[in-house]
């Protein structure tokens, strides 16, 4: 076996295993959206906290609550809007998901990032995840937006993955690179349409990792991620990149740095949802306008596909 067999099927050795990856239910939840929209979009937007303000740019929406969705999971998290468009962005069809779902909200690895292999089946071939992040990098600054340029997958060292269990083609591969997982020309493109806007000393370039939450670290701990190499950290991304690339999609992430991380005993002032939302909405003129070219990007490439 290469692993690139599919193995599905009623064996008693498969059903000891992880079912997360059974292909009907993920099948369920596309054909409920495809069966209710017109739109056949090729790119996809997933909401960081604070974020879902980026659904105002959709135009002509249709939209589906989670909750209407057969076997999606709803958002429960601050500042998640837990709503799925379909509409018109930049003159190209996307797909955009007002809400993420985080292991703290009592989901597992699988189900956080289950709505892109949803995506995968809709036809999704460009994604564009954002997420909101502390910046460990000593350089960052709040405000700033840090293009991810790679992760690393603190719960898959574990084992934690969403992509464990048994190998259903349909969905990709189980063994693949993960070197280029984030595609640098999304990356160069993203620092043009900053520089252009003259955001060019607010664009960074570095190193995401997630916790599970949902607390945030203490000094101990972000010493330790600084320590690992770790530029931003959170709670979300890793899964859903790691999804996304074993689905073929061409991946573009990036962190808003919505406050600093505190080391020094000494500061009383902690991390807080607070001062995410507000950097979050302080940020999203600027953030609507480089999502909205990147999208216009990503269409014109996707359009040969
Ligand atoms: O990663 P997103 O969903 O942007 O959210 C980030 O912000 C929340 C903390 O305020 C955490 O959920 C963290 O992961
Ligand atoms: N884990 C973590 N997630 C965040 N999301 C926004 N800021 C932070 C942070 O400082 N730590």
């Amino acid at each position: 076996m290469n692993g690139l067999e599919r193995t599905d099927g009623d064996s008693p050795v498969n059903e000891m295993r992880n079912q997360s990856m059974h292909f009907e239910p993920v099948n369920e939840s596309a054909q409920y959206l495809l069966q209710r929209t017109k739109y056949r979009p090729k790119v996809a937007v997933i909401c960081g906290s604070g974020l879902a303000t980026l659904g105002t740019l959709v135009e002509k929406p249709d939209v589906f609550p989670y909750e209407d969705i057969p076997n999606f999971p709803v958002s429960t998290a601050p500042g998640h809007k837990s709503r799925l468009l379909f509409g018109i962005l930049n003159g190209v069809q996307v797909m955009l998901m007002q809400g993420r779902f985080h292991l703290y909200e009592g989901y597992s690895i699988y189900m956080c990032a289950m709505p892109v292999r949803v995506m995968h089946l809709v036809g999704i071939k460009s994604l564009i995840v954002s997420n909101a992040a502390g910046g460990l990098n000593s350089k960052f600054k709040v405000g700033d937006v840090m293009m991810l340029q790679d992760h690393v997958n603190l719960q898959g060292f574990v084992g934690i993955n969403p992509l464990a269990g048994r190998t259903d083609t349909r969905f990709g591969p189980h063994f693949f690179a993960t070197n280029h997982a984030y595609d640098r020309k999304w990356r160069a493109k993203c620092r043009q349409i900053m520089e252009d806007l003259g955001l060019g000393d607010h664009c960074r370039e570095g190193v995401y990792s997630m916790v599970g939450g949902p607390n945030f670290e203490t000094p101990a701990e972000l010493r330790l991620l600084r320590m690992l190499g770790i530029d931003a950290i959170g709670m979300s991304t890793v899964h859903e990149a790691l999804t996304a690339v074993q689905c073929g999609m061409s991946l573009f992430a990036f962190s808003l740095i919505t406050n600093a991380c505190i080391t020094d005993y000494e500061v009383d002032q902690g991390a807080s949802v607070a001062e995410v939302m507000e950097t979050a909405h302080n940020r999203e003129e600027d953030l609507k306008i480089i999502v909205g070219r990147l999208v216009a990007a990503m269409g014109s490439e996707t359009q040969a596909l």
